[in-house]
Order: structure tokens, then sequence, then C-alpha cells
């Protein structure tokens, strides 16, 4: 496993952990009333100092590290980490992961689109459940702790306040969800559970096949989960039966390591389309069709991908604030140009051989930004190119879309919440006052996006190694897994 950082802080509290035994020994063996009763008043002292048998490293770093290591070999590839809808691997996961939530005294079941439910009804608690979680789906050859480092940290928290007796004293139910489907792998369509439980999930989406011709009611039937269009919207919770929806999530970009703080909550989530695009042309002999009559889908493809790129970079070459009416676009290109990102990260074609020239190429765009009229203005531009491109080449092109998302502000009370627990839990690990918690944008998408069309919700970023993620070079350190425990810990203690 990897070193973990050492704060200053941490040192103290580990050189005096076995000064509150000692100080018990002593008083033990006194039998004087007064020497008693000063040294147990002396350890009470130190132990309210929030001395590291407070921050419980063994459950919350130790022990939440093992999962993440063990839940990043559950894999459906030999020699990378691919878990995607209801795989294999997935079920393995939602197994191994309802062992965790059942460790931490929490009732679980699996619901009708494989979501892995982890929940505790504390005796005469109000009605509103916070929701916790994130996703345990992975990309393809991901990193051990996205997603991952949502629901082991979840779960850890809890585990804590179960072993110490405080978790029958919150005052409101807490359910840990680990949402069966973010990355949208499988079925390109993402936020699958999370979007039935906040009741956003189109029945349409039942259908849709993936590249085996298996649709997703199939595979949750070959799961013996009988999930139709007319019981779909029994998944959907109430907005009146939750209090809101948090999330902890590896920051996947470099701002938390450069500052080096452990923790950030996040102001909002940048929003997402994603097109499919499909070109044919005039498939032929490699060798034998002069260039000048080639009508060629593999080269425009290329060339649109080239123009996505160049429109993306600068996309006030090719936008104004006035719209074609000639009125006043509602966005701006500056906000937009900040924080607008076109990805081309999957293509195919056919018959994909050398030696002959593509009948079709179909590639999927991936298109993010926080302003969701600026990114309509981008997929409306880039379409008019790509007929412009197609048209000219003779070949044909017909673009999809195959998911969107609008962009989310997350709750400021929640998040406001959030700051304050990040903030205590990095004093109580090192001693040190770090000001304030940093406030970050994210461009990577989130199941708090579905949940926020049923509730508030507000999320906490990890800091990791580089800012990589969607990669297995993806690393959190231990102390950090051990942060945002202590942080999730303090969050439902201080607001539950
Ligand atoms: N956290 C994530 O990486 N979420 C999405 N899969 C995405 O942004 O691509």
């Amino acid at each position: 496993m990897s070193q973990s950082s050492t704060g200053k802080g941490r040192q103290a509290f580990e050189g005096l952990a076995w000064l509150p035994c000692l100080l018990a020994a002593v008083a033990m063996a006194s039998s004087n009333p007064f020497i008693i009763s000063f040294f147990l008043i002396l350890v009470l002292a130190l132990n309210s100092d929030g001395l590291k048998i407070d921050l419980y490293p063994e459950i919350l770093r130790e022990e939440a590290v093992a999962r993440l290591y063990e839940l990043g070999k559950v894999s459906d590839a030999d020699g990378y980490l691919e878990r995607t809808f209801l795989s294999p691997a997935s079920v393995r996961a939602g197994n191994l992961i309802r062992t965790w939530m059942e460790d931490a005294g929490l009732t679980t079941w699996v619901d009708g689109l494989g979501n892995v439910h982890g929940r505790l009804q504390p005796p005469n608690a109000s009605k509103k459940a916070l929701l916790i979680g994130s996703h345990l789906d992975t990309v393809v050859d991901a990193g051990m702790f996205d997603g991952a480092l949502g629901i082991v940290s979840a779960i850890s928290a809890i585990k804590v306040l179960n072993v110490t007796g405080r978790l029958r004293h919150l005052r409101h139910p807490v359910e840990v969800i680990a949402f069966s489907d973010e990355e949208g792998v499988r079925f390109q369509s993402t936020f699958l559970g999370s979007a039935a439980i906040a009741g956003v999930l189109p029945v349409s989406t039942l259908q849709i096949p993936d590249k085996s011709g298996l649709t997703v009611q199939n595979i949750l039937k070959e799961n013996l989960i009988e999930t139709t269009e007319e019981n779909l919207n029994l998944l959907k919770y109430e907005p009146d039966s939750v209090l809101g929806y948090v999330e902890v999530h590896i920051e996947q970009g470099p701002v938390l390591e450069s500052i080096g703080l452990p923790l950030a909550v996040v102001k909002g989530i940048a929003g997402q389309t994603r097109l499919k695009v499909t070109v044919r042309g005039s498939q032929g002999h490699a060798g034998t069709v002069p260039m000048s009559m080639r009508q060629d889908p593999m080269v425009a493809a290329a060339e649109l991908i080239v123009s996505l790129e160049r429109l993306c970079k600068n996309p006030q070459d090719f936008l104004t604030n006035e719209a074609s009416d000639g009125h006043c676009n509602a966005f701006s290109l500056k906000a937009l140009s900040g924080s607008l990102v076109c990805t081309v990260g999957e293509i195919s074609t056919w018959p994909s051989a050398s030696n002959v020239i593509p009948g079709q190429v179909i590639f999927t765009v991936d298109i993010r930004a926080i302003d969701d009229i600026g990114r309509e203005a981008i997929i409306y531009e880039l379409s008019n190119q790509m007929h412009s491109i197609c048209d000219r080449r003779s070949v044909s092109c017909l673009m999809e879309r195959k998911h969107d998302a609008n962009a989310v502000k997350c709750d400021t009370g929640l998040n406001s919440q959030l700051k304050s627990a990040a903030y205590s839990a990095v004093k109580r690990m090192t001693g040190e006052d770090i000001g304030d918690v940093p406030v970050l944008m994210s461009g990577a998408g989130h199941d708090a996006m579905a949940m926020s069309h049923l509730t508030k919700v507000g999320m906490l970023f990890v800091r990791c190694r580089g800012g990589i993620s969607h990669s297995p070079e993806e690393h959190v350190l231990e102390d950090d897994v051990w942060a945002a425990g202590l942080a999730i810990q303090a969050f439902l203690e201080t607001n539950l």
C-alpha cells in the first residue's frame, strides 16, 4: 500500500496515544482517592482533546483503504479494472458492499435498477432521510477510487457512529446508496441508478441495447430483477421523504494537490451532452478506388473530430453573443470558453480491415460546460459544420443525442455544513488551522446531477494524485481517505 502523508499534528497524536492508558493504570494502582480522581480527570481531559483514539484511524483509514484496494480488484477484465452496469463483477462488488453496510449496522437491499442500499432507521427519527453515496460501476481501465471512495467513506463513517453507540441517537434516517451505473459505459446513458431513484429515468431506457444487443431490461432480468415500464416508477423516492443527498468523490482534477489541501466542497457540476455521430460512405477496395472517387467516412470523421477540437478550443471564433435572430444569446462566451471541454474517446468502423475503405464510422462526442445555453450553441454549430463537411465529401452524417444533463448548483446550506465538517476533520487530524475550505467546480459528472432532481445536493471533493482519474494511475493518500471519513462522520454527527 502507498505511504501516507504524515502531518506534524498526527505524529503528535500518535506520540500521546499511550498516555491515557498509562495514566489510568497509575490511577488504578494508587489507593489514594484524590490521586485516582486527579488522574482519571486527566485521562478524560486528554480524551476530550480528540487524541488519535477519537479519530478512529483503524476504521476510517486502515480498514477503509483495505476495502478500496479489495474493491479495486473486483473486475470483469484481467489486468485492468472494469465494472459496467450489472456485469458479473458489478454484482460481486455490490455483494461485497452489502457486507460492509451490514457490518456498519445498516439494513441492506438491492432495488429494481441494481442500486445497493444500506439504511438505518433510528428510533423516533423524523421521516426525512439523508441519502449519501456514489457509484460502484467504473469506466474501462479505471482507477479504484472513482465512485468507490464515496461509498466506502460513507460506510466507514457510519460504522464509527455505530461502534460508539451514536448511530441510534441520530434524528434522521441515513441511507447509503451504491449506484449501479454512473459512468454509462455499457449503455451510453449515464446515471441509470440515480435517475431511477430521482424519478427522471425515461421508461424507454429499459429498451436501450448494449453492444451485444441485450437491453437494460434483459440485464436486469438476467439478475432476477423484474423491472418493467409499469413498475419503474416505484423506484422513485418522494421529495418529502428526503433531507438531502451528499456525495464524497475524488476531485479528478489537480487543484487540491496544487494548494496542498485534502478536501474541498463543490460549488456546482458542469452540464454534459453525449452525441453519437454515424458517418456512412462508399465501402470499397483500398487498392483500386482512385482517391478522387472516394466517399470515405473515415477521413470525413477525422475532419469532423479536428473541427470539433478547433470549435471547442476557440468558441469565440465561431459563436457570437448575437443569436441568429439578432437577439443577444443568454450566455457568456467568457464563461463558456473557461469551462468548455469536448472529447472523442470512442470510435468504431466497419468493416475495420486494412485493405478496405470503410463503409461506416461511428464515434461518440462528449461536450461539457457550466453554461447550458452555451453548450447548446456549441452543439448547434457542430451540427452545421458536420453537415457542411459531409456534403462536401459526399458521405452521410447522423448526429444523435444519447445523453443530456444540465449543469447543477450544489446547495449552499449543505455545502456550508460540509465545509465545517471538512475544516474540523483536518484540524483534528493534523492540529493545523487550514483557514477556509476550498470551493471548486466539477467538470466531471456525478450521480448528484440526477439526485438534484429529487432533493438538494452537496459534494465533498478529495485530493487525488496529479488530478489523474479514469486511469489505473488514479491514487488517493491514505490520510486523505481518513480525512474524508472523518469529515463525513463529523457531518453526520453535527447535522443529523
Ligand atoms: N466522475 C465521473 O468521472 N463522472 C462521469 N463518468 C464523467 O464525468 O465522465
